[in-house]
Protein backbone atom coordinates (compact mmCIF):
# COMPACT_ATOMS: atom_id res chain seq x y z
CA UNK A 1 0.00 0.00 0.00
CA UNK A 2 1.67 3.23 -1.05
CA UNK A 3 1.55 5.83 1.49
CA UNK A 4 0.12 9.81 0.69
CA UNK A 5 3.30 12.12 -0.48
CA UNK A 6 4.26 15.70 1.44
CA UNK A 7 3.16 17.96 -1.32
CA UNK A 8 4.12 21.22 0.36
CA UNK A 9 6.21 22.78 3.15
CA UNK A 10 6.15 25.86 4.35
CA UNK A 11 7.86 27.76 7.18
CA UNK A 12 6.53 30.69 8.95
CA UNK A 13 7.76 32.50 12.06
CA UNK A 14 6.04 34.44 14.90
CA UNK A 15 7.02 36.61 17.83
CA UNK A 16 5.78 36.74 21.55
CA UNK A 17 6.32 33.71 23.94
CA UNK A 18 5.28 30.33 22.62
CA UNK A 19 8.30 27.88 21.31
CA UNK A 20 10.96 30.92 21.91
CA UNK A 21 10.17 31.13 25.90
CA UNK A 22 12.44 33.68 26.54
CA UNK A 23 10.61 35.88 24.13
CA UNK A 24 8.33 37.84 26.70
CA UNK A 25 6.83 41.57 27.43
CA UNK A 26 7.31 42.75 30.71
CA UNK A 27 8.11 41.75 33.74
CA UNK A 28 8.65 37.69 33.35
CA UNK A 29 10.92 36.31 36.15
CA UNK A 30 12.26 34.70 33.35
CA UNK A 31 14.32 37.42 32.56
CA UNK A 32 15.21 38.34 36.35
CA UNK A 33 18.62 38.69 36.59
CA UNK A 34 19.35 35.51 35.65
CA UNK A 35 23.44 33.83 36.06
CA UNK A 36 24.43 33.41 32.22
CA UNK A 37 27.88 33.00 30.67
CA UNK A 38 27.05 36.64 29.53
CA UNK A 39 26.83 37.93 33.29
CA UNK A 40 30.71 38.46 33.46
CA UNK A 41 29.83 41.75 31.39
CA UNK A 42 27.66 43.58 34.05
CA UNK A 43 26.22 45.53 31.12
CA UNK A 44 24.38 42.39 29.94
CA UNK A 45 23.94 40.76 33.78
CA UNK A 46 20.44 42.23 34.60
CA UNK A 47 18.46 40.75 31.86
CA UNK A 48 18.92 38.01 29.21
CA UNK A 49 17.30 39.98 26.59
CA UNK A 50 19.43 42.33 27.12
CA UNK A 51 22.24 40.38 24.99
CA UNK A 52 19.58 38.73 23.03
CA UNK A 53 17.95 35.61 23.93
CA UNK A 54 14.91 36.53 22.07
CA UNK A 55 16.00 37.48 18.57
CA UNK A 56 15.01 34.58 17.41
CA UNK A 57 11.48 33.97 17.82
CA UNK A 58 9.65 30.95 16.94
CA UNK A 59 9.79 28.69 14.30
CA UNK A 60 6.56 27.43 12.31
CA UNK A 61 6.42 24.22 9.74
CA UNK A 62 3.63 23.41 8.05
CA UNK A 63 3.83 19.85 5.98
CA UNK A 64 0.88 19.19 3.58
CA UNK A 65 0.14 15.49 2.14
CA UNK A 66 -1.39 14.49 -1.00
CA UNK A 67 -4.51 13.03 0.88
CA UNK A 68 -5.25 16.25 2.39
CA UNK A 69 -3.64 16.03 5.59
CA UNK A 70 -1.74 18.41 7.10
CA UNK A 71 0.65 18.95 10.05
CA UNK A 72 2.68 21.27 11.95
CA UNK A 73 5.48 22.47 14.57
CA UNK A 74 6.84 25.11 16.52
CA UNK A 75 10.07 25.84 18.00
CA UNK A 76 12.96 28.06 18.08
CA UNK A 77 14.46 29.73 14.99
CA UNK A 78 12.82 32.52 13.81
CA UNK A 79 13.66 33.79 10.58
CA UNK A 80 17.34 32.24 10.12
CA UNK A 81 15.75 29.06 10.25
CA UNK A 82 12.78 29.59 8.07
CA UNK A 83 15.42 30.46 5.58
CA UNK A 84 16.93 26.71 5.66
CA UNK A 85 13.61 25.02 5.97
CA UNK A 86 12.40 26.77 2.98
CA UNK A 87 15.95 27.14 0.88
CA UNK A 88 17.25 24.30 1.79
CA UNK A 89 15.77 20.95 3.48
CA UNK A 90 12.30 21.42 1.82
CA UNK A 91 14.16 19.74 -1.42
CA UNK A 92 14.49 16.35 0.51
CA UNK A 93 10.85 16.12 2.11
CA UNK A 94 8.60 17.48 -0.83
CA UNK A 95 7.45 14.10 -2.85
CA UNK A 96 8.65 11.64 -0.24
CA UNK A 97 6.24 9.15 1.22
CA UNK A 98 4.53 10.82 4.52
CA UNK A 99 6.43 7.53 6.20
CA UNK A 100 9.69 8.22 5.14
CA UNK A 101 10.93 10.23 8.48
CA UNK A 102 14.45 8.41 9.25
CA UNK A 103 15.69 8.69 5.19
CA UNK A 104 14.49 12.69 5.65
CA UNK A 105 16.14 13.11 8.60
CA UNK A 106 19.61 11.49 7.44
CA UNK A 107 19.92 13.49 4.24
CA UNK A 108 18.62 16.56 6.21
CA UNK A 109 21.78 15.87 8.34
CA UNK A 110 24.24 14.71 5.86
CA UNK A 111 23.68 17.75 3.49
CA UNK A 112 23.82 20.47 6.29
CA UNK A 113 26.76 18.98 7.61
CA UNK A 114 29.29 21.26 5.96
CA UNK A 115 27.78 24.60 8.45
CA UNK A 116 25.64 22.73 10.56
CA UNK A 117 25.37 20.13 13.30
CA UNK A 118 23.94 21.88 16.62
CA UNK A 119 22.51 25.01 17.00
CA UNK A 120 20.00 26.88 14.92
CA UNK A 121 20.46 24.08 11.73
CA UNK A 122 19.41 21.41 14.19
CA UNK A 123 16.29 24.08 15.43
CA UNK A 124 15.49 23.63 11.79
CA UNK A 125 15.61 20.13 11.00
CA UNK A 126 13.79 19.40 14.41
CA UNK A 127 10.80 21.86 13.32
CA UNK A 128 10.23 19.59 10.20
CA UNK A 129 11.08 16.54 11.45
CA UNK A 130 8.12 17.24 14.30
CA UNK A 131 5.49 18.75 11.59
CA UNK A 132 6.18 15.38 9.65
CA UNK A 133 5.23 13.27 12.77
CA UNK A 134 2.15 15.75 13.09
CA UNK A 135 1.18 14.88 9.67
CA UNK A 136 1.89 10.99 9.86
CA UNK A 137 -0.55 11.20 12.82
CA UNK A 138 -3.20 12.87 11.29
CA UNK A 139 -2.59 10.71 7.99
CA UNK A 140 -3.49 7.86 10.22
CA UNK A 141 -5.36 9.87 12.54
CA UNK A 142 -3.33 8.45 15.57
CA UNK A 143 -1.18 10.41 18.23
CA UNK A 144 2.50 10.31 18.26
CA UNK A 145 2.54 8.53 21.39
CA UNK A 146 0.76 5.34 19.98
CA UNK A 147 3.44 5.58 17.05
CA UNK A 148 6.19 5.33 18.82
CA UNK A 149 5.07 2.77 20.77
CA UNK A 150 2.48 3.36 23.14
CA UNK A 151 2.21 4.66 26.54
CA UNK A 152 4.21 3.02 29.34
CA UNK A 153 2.17 4.98 32.53
CA UNK A 154 -1.17 6.14 32.69
CA UNK A 155 -0.04 9.58 34.22
CA UNK A 156 2.91 11.80 33.68
CA UNK A 157 4.14 13.45 37.13
CA UNK A 158 5.85 16.99 36.75
CA UNK A 159 8.02 19.20 38.57
CA UNK A 160 7.84 23.35 37.37
CA UNK A 161 10.43 25.30 36.49
CA UNK A 162 10.33 29.01 37.73
CA UNK A 163 10.49 31.31 40.52
CA UNK A 164 7.93 29.78 43.15
CA UNK A 165 9.05 26.24 44.11
CA UNK A 166 7.00 27.27 46.81
CA UNK A 167 3.89 27.75 45.03
CA UNK A 168 4.55 24.67 42.28
CA UNK A 169 4.33 22.13 45.59
CA UNK A 170 0.98 23.79 46.55
CA UNK A 171 -0.22 23.39 43.03
CA UNK A 172 0.91 19.74 43.12
CA UNK A 173 3.92 19.22 41.46
CA UNK A 174 6.84 17.17 42.43
CA UNK A 175 8.73 20.35 43.30
CA UNK A 176 10.64 22.90 41.21
CA UNK A 177 13.44 24.06 39.62
CA UNK A 178 14.75 27.47 40.51
CA UNK A 179 16.67 29.75 38.22
CA UNK A 180 20.34 30.58 39.65
CA UNK A 181 20.30 34.18 39.62
CA UNK A 182 23.93 34.96 40.47
CA UNK A 183 27.58 33.60 38.82
CA UNK A 184 30.78 33.91 39.73
CA UNK A 185 31.61 37.60 38.67
CA UNK A 186 28.81 38.45 41.96
CA UNK A 187 31.62 37.16 44.32
CA UNK A 188 30.64 35.82 47.51
CA UNK A 189 27.76 38.33 48.08
CA UNK A 190 26.26 36.35 45.16
CA UNK A 191 27.48 33.14 46.54
CA UNK A 192 25.45 33.51 49.42
CA UNK A 193 22.45 35.19 48.07
CA UNK A 194 22.14 32.08 45.72
CA UNK A 195 22.14 29.92 49.10
CA UNK A 196 19.71 32.10 50.66
CA UNK A 197 16.98 31.74 47.90
CA UNK A 198 16.93 28.20 48.27
CA UNK A 199 17.07 28.18 52.15
CA UNK A 200 14.27 30.14 52.26
CA UNK A 201 12.06 27.93 49.29
CA UNK A 202 13.48 24.58 51.42
CA UNK A 203 11.93 25.87 54.51
CA UNK A 204 8.45 27.30 52.97
CA UNK A 205 8.39 24.04 51.07
CA UNK A 206 8.93 21.15 53.16
CA UNK A 207 11.77 18.22 53.50
CA UNK A 208 10.59 16.18 51.02
CA UNK A 209 9.35 18.09 47.42
CA UNK A 210 12.24 18.87 44.52
CA UNK A 211 14.60 21.59 44.81
CA UNK A 212 16.92 21.91 42.04
CA UNK A 213 18.80 24.86 40.67
CA UNK A 214 19.44 25.48 37.09
CA UNK A 215 22.63 27.19 36.27
CA UNK A 216 22.34 28.13 32.51
CA UNK A 217 25.75 27.30 31.35
CA UNK A 218 27.28 30.56 34.08
CA UNK A 219 29.35 28.73 36.43
CA UNK A 220 32.77 27.37 36.05
CA UNK A 221 33.86 24.46 37.91
CA UNK A 222 35.45 25.20 41.41
CA UNK A 223 32.09 27.49 41.81
CA UNK A 224 30.25 24.57 40.88
CA UNK A 225 31.49 22.08 43.29
CA UNK A 226 31.14 24.50 45.93
CA UNK A 227 27.58 25.58 45.84
CA UNK A 228 26.47 21.60 45.42
CA UNK A 229 28.54 21.34 48.97
CA UNK A 230 26.92 24.24 50.13
CA UNK A 231 23.21 23.31 48.99
CA UNK A 232 23.72 19.92 49.81
CA UNK A 233 21.98 20.99 53.55
CA UNK A 234 18.99 22.28 51.51
CA UNK A 235 18.26 18.85 49.77
CA UNK A 236 19.07 20.17 46.30
CA UNK A 237 18.32 17.13 44.17
CA UNK A 238 20.15 18.10 41.15
CA UNK A 239 22.42 20.80 39.80
CA UNK A 240 21.21 21.54 36.48
CA UNK A 241 24.07 22.82 33.20
CA UNK A 242 26.68 23.97 35.72
CA UNK A 243 29.11 25.08 32.81
CA UNK A 244 28.70 25.45 29.13
CA UNK A 245 27.82 22.40 26.35
CA UNK A 246 31.36 22.35 24.91
CA UNK A 247 32.85 21.56 28.73
CA UNK A 248 31.97 17.82 28.35
CA UNK A 249 35.12 17.57 31.22
CA UNK A 250 33.82 19.85 33.37
CA UNK A 251 30.86 18.35 33.57
CA UNK A 252 32.22 15.47 34.17
CA UNK A 253 34.40 16.85 37.09
CA UNK A 254 31.86 18.26 38.57
CA UNK A 255 29.52 14.85 38.59
CA UNK A 256 32.53 12.93 40.48
CA UNK A 257 32.78 15.67 42.88
CA UNK A 258 29.16 15.92 43.96
CA UNK A 259 27.68 15.42 47.35
CA UNK A 260 26.45 11.74 47.72
CA UNK A 261 22.67 12.12 46.60
CA UNK A 262 23.12 15.25 44.42
CA UNK A 263 22.80 14.35 40.41
CA UNK A 264 23.52 16.56 37.52
CA UNK A 265 21.41 16.90 35.00
CA UNK A 266 22.19 18.87 31.38
CA UNK A 267 21.93 18.40 27.87
CA UNK A 268 19.14 21.17 26.77
CA UNK A 269 21.77 22.79 24.39
CA UNK A 270 23.51 19.55 22.79
CA UNK A 271 21.96 18.24 20.26
CA UNK A 272 22.16 14.60 18.40
CA UNK A 273 22.71 11.11 19.21
CA UNK A 274 26.56 12.11 18.93
CA UNK A 275 26.24 14.89 20.48
CA UNK A 276 24.44 12.53 23.39
CA UNK A 277 27.34 10.01 22.98
CA UNK A 278 29.93 12.11 24.31
CA UNK A 279 27.64 13.52 27.41
CA UNK A 280 26.80 9.54 27.90
CA UNK A 281 30.44 7.72 27.83
CA UNK A 282 32.52 10.57 29.37
CA UNK A 283 30.34 10.81 32.82
CA UNK A 284 29.01 14.15 32.17
CA UNK A 285 24.99 13.77 33.78
CA UNK A 286 23.25 11.65 35.81
CA UNK A 287 19.54 12.82 33.65
CA UNK A 288 19.73 14.30 30.07
CA UNK A 289 17.72 16.95 29.14
CA UNK A 290 17.01 16.91 25.28
CA UNK A 291 14.79 19.81 23.62
CA UNK A 292 13.42 17.78 21.22
CA UNK A 293 12.77 20.94 19.10
CA UNK A 294 16.64 21.44 19.15
CA UNK A 295 18.23 18.24 19.21
CA UNK A 296 16.88 16.52 15.78
CA UNK A 297 13.00 16.42 16.53
CA UNK A 298 11.72 13.23 17.81
CA UNK A 299 13.11 10.60 15.34
CA UNK A 300 16.37 11.69 16.34
CA UNK A 301 15.18 11.81 20.08
CA UNK A 302 14.40 7.81 19.87
CA UNK A 303 17.83 7.51 19.01
CA UNK A 304 19.27 9.43 22.13
CA UNK A 305 16.69 7.80 24.39
CA UNK A 306 18.33 4.18 23.31
CA UNK A 307 21.34 5.51 23.50
CA UNK A 308 20.65 7.06 27.15
CA UNK A 309 18.74 3.78 28.48
CA UNK A 310 21.54 1.52 27.43
CA UNK A 311 24.10 3.45 29.80
CA UNK A 312 21.56 3.67 32.71
CA UNK A 313 20.65 7.50 32.29
CA UNK A 314 17.19 9.14 32.77
CA UNK A 315 15.80 11.21 29.43
CA UNK A 316 14.02 13.89 30.89
CA UNK A 317 13.12 16.41 27.94
CA UNK A 318 13.86 19.81 28.62
CA UNK A 319 10.38 22.17 27.79
CA UNK A 320 8.81 21.66 25.10
CA UNK A 321 5.13 21.35 25.69
CA UNK A 322 2.95 18.40 23.59
CA UNK A 323 6.12 17.65 21.76
CA UNK A 324 7.92 16.30 25.09
CA UNK A 325 4.83 14.13 26.74
CA UNK A 326 3.96 12.22 23.56
CA UNK A 327 8.07 10.89 24.16
CA UNK A 328 7.92 11.01 27.27
CA UNK A 329 4.61 8.96 27.71
CA UNK A 330 6.14 6.08 25.67
CA UNK A 331 9.71 6.25 27.53
CA UNK A 332 10.25 3.74 30.76
CA UNK A 333 13.37 5.79 31.24
CA UNK A 334 11.03 9.51 30.97
CA UNK A 335 9.30 8.64 34.48
CA UNK A 336 8.86 12.81 35.32
CA UNK A 337 8.57 15.67 32.89
CA UNK A 338 9.59 19.41 32.87
CA UNK A 339 6.42 22.38 32.86
CA UNK A 340 7.79 25.80 32.42
CA UNK A 341 6.15 27.98 34.22
CA UNK A 342 4.77 30.74 32.19
CA UNK A 343 2.82 33.19 33.96
CA UNK A 344 5.54 36.11 34.52
CA UNK A 345 5.53 35.58 38.51
CA UNK A 346 5.39 31.58 38.05
CA UNK A 347 2.06 31.33 40.19
CA UNK A 348 -0.17 29.69 38.13
CA UNK A 349 -0.31 27.01 35.61
CA UNK A 350 -0.07 28.83 32.01
CA UNK A 351 0.08 26.77 28.53
CA UNK A 352 3.64 26.22 27.98
CA UNK A 353 3.58 27.81 24.49
CA UNK A 354 0.77 30.14 24.92
CA UNK A 355 -0.32 32.15 22.92
CA UNK A 356 0.43 29.65 20.27
CA UNK A 357 -1.27 26.48 20.58
CA UNK A 358 -4.84 25.75 20.60
CA UNK A 359 -5.63 22.92 22.57
CA UNK A 360 -2.03 22.40 24.54
CA UNK A 361 -2.51 20.10 27.54
CA UNK A 362 -1.23 21.20 31.21
CA UNK A 363 -0.42 19.34 33.94
CA UNK A 364 -3.77 19.27 36.68
CA UNK A 365 -2.45 18.84 40.18
CA UNK A 366 0.86 18.43 38.20
CA UNK A 367 0.07 16.00 36.55
CA UNK A 368 -0.34 14.89 33.08
CA UNK A 369 -3.14 12.28 32.23
CA UNK A 370 -2.58 10.10 28.82
CA UNK A 371 -6.44 10.58 27.92
CA UNK A 372 -5.01 14.46 27.47
CA UNK A 373 -3.06 13.15 24.21
CA UNK A 374 -5.79 11.13 22.03
CA UNK A 375 -5.86 13.25 19.16
CA UNK A 376 -4.00 12.86 15.70
CA UNK A 377 -0.88 13.60 15.80
CA UNK A 378 0.46 15.86 18.60
CA UNK A 379 -2.99 16.72 19.02
CA UNK A 380 -2.90 20.57 19.02
CA UNK A 381 -3.62 23.28 16.61
CA UNK A 382 -2.21 27.01 15.73
CA UNK A 383 -3.72 29.47 17.15
CA UNK A 384 -5.38 30.84 14.21
CA UNK A 385 -5.60 34.43 15.53
CA UNK A 386 -1.66 35.13 15.19
CA UNK A 387 0.08 36.85 12.22
CA UNK A 388 2.20 34.18 10.88
CA UNK A 389 4.43 35.66 8.62
CA UNK A 390 6.55 33.80 6.02
CA UNK A 391 9.65 35.67 5.06
CA UNK A 392 11.19 33.28 2.48
CA UNK A 393 9.81 31.16 -0.40
CA UNK A 394 11.77 27.93 -1.75
CA UNK A 395 12.96 28.23 -5.40
C1 LIG B 1 15.11 28.88 33.74
C2 LIG B 1 16.25 28.69 32.79
O1 LIG B 1 17.18 29.72 32.95
C3 LIG B 1 15.82 28.62 31.35
O2 LIG B 1 15.13 29.79 30.99
C4 LIG B 1 14.95 27.42 31.06
C5 LIG B 1 15.72 26.16 31.27
O3 LIG B 1 16.93 26.09 31.12
C6 LIG B 1 15.00 24.95 31.70
O4 LIG B 1 13.78 24.97 31.70
O5 LIG B 1 15.67 23.97 32.01
MG1 LIG C 1 17.74 24.23 32.06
Amino acid sequence: MSAPTVTDLRAYVLRGGGADYHDQDGPHWIDDHIATPMARYPGYRESRQSFGLNVLGTLVVVAEASDGSSGFAVTTGGEPAAWIVEKHLSRFVLGAAVTDLSRIWDQMYSSTLFYGRKGLVLNAISGVDLALWDLLGHVRAEPVYAMIGGAVRDEQPCYATGARPDLAVELGFLGGKLPLHHGPAEGADGFTANLRLLAEMRATMGPDAWLAYDCWMSLDVDYAIRLAHAAAEHGLRWIEEPVPPDDYWGHAAIRKALPPGMLLATGEHEATRWGFRLLAEMGCADILQPDVGWCGGLTELLRISTLADAHGLLVVPHGSSVYSYHFAFAQHNSPFSEFLMMAPAADRVVPMFHPQLLGEPVPEHGRLRIGQLDAPGFGVTLNPDLALARPYRRG
